[in-house]
């Protein structure tokens, strides 16, 4: 069974936008966890420019599915999601200044500052995962890192497939057998969608869990969010 995790990023760019605390993000989480969401996603970046680090306090104690906090495991971060003890941490090799995710870890160049950081977050009931491009090469890397699952960047897979080309999957589904071989976990994320969920998830053995924000809050503004949510879940059955 694949689990929805909901992405709340684009809730807080709203609120932010106008300095006040409308739409309410906690209450957000809340009612997308009601709508049916088996999981949270939050991606606080250095510069706050939606969530916010206070944000993930205050979603700690309303996250009853899964909780899922990604970013750059800088200290602060660090010492946040030790304080937080989310369900999951994922680690994403993000510049300060990127404009969105754009791409996964080098697991073998940055194989001992991973295992570390990995070591510690597993050693206070944190399940990990990071951020990988779909290279097998990668993926061999990602477990040598101790990891409890890897995040397919799924960016590739989508922008291919808007344009025809469901060759793109192969990659992924490469990884994926590596992956289950390996027996490290699959999540996927970034730019799916309710165009290609499906397609995505059928091809991928094993998967268990996708993070969606950014076109699920757009395709929400048009259809709604709980209509949206349960368009997913139907979807990954
Ligand atoms: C890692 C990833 O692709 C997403 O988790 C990320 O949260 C998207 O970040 P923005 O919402 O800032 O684009
Ligand atoms: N890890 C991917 C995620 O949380 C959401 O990415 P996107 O759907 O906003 O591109």
């Amino acid at each position: 069974m694949t689990k929805l995790s909901v992405n709340i990023n684009k809730i807080a760019t709203l609120r932010n936008s106008r300095g006040g605390d409308i739409p309410n993000v906690v209450q957000f989480a809340k009612d997308v966890q009601r709508f049916g969401a088996e999981g949270v996603t939050i991606h606080p970046r250095p510069d706050e420019r939606h969530i916010r680090y206070q944000d993930a306090y205050d979603l700690k104690s309303e996250v009853y599915t899964e909780y899922n906090i990604e970013g750059n495991p800088i200290p602060k971060f660090v010492d946040m999601v030790l304080k937080i003890k989310p369900t999951q941490v994922t680690l994403v090799p993000d510049s300060v200044d990127a404009i969105t995710s754009n791409a996964g870890w080098d697991t073998i160049k940055h194989k001992d500052f991973l295992i570390e950081v990995i070591k510690e977050f597993k050693a206070n009931g944190i399940r990990t995962s990071i951020f990988v491009d779909p290279d097998l090469r990668q993926i061999e890397g990602a477990k040598a890192t101790g990891t409890d699952r890897i995040e397919l960047y799924t960016e590739a897979f989508a922008h291919q497939y808007s344009l025809g080309n469901e060759d793109a999957i192969k990659p992924y589904m490469e990884c994926a057998g590596l992956a289950n071989t390996l027996q490290l976990g699959i999540n996927a994320g970034h730019d799916l969608s309710l165009d290609n969920i499906a397609f995505f998830k059928e091809n991928i053995t094993g998967l268990l869990e996708v993070s969606i924000g950014h076109a699920l809050i757009a395709e929400s503004l048009y259809l709604g969010v709980e209509n949206v949510i349960g368009m997913y879940l139907n979807k990954l059955k």
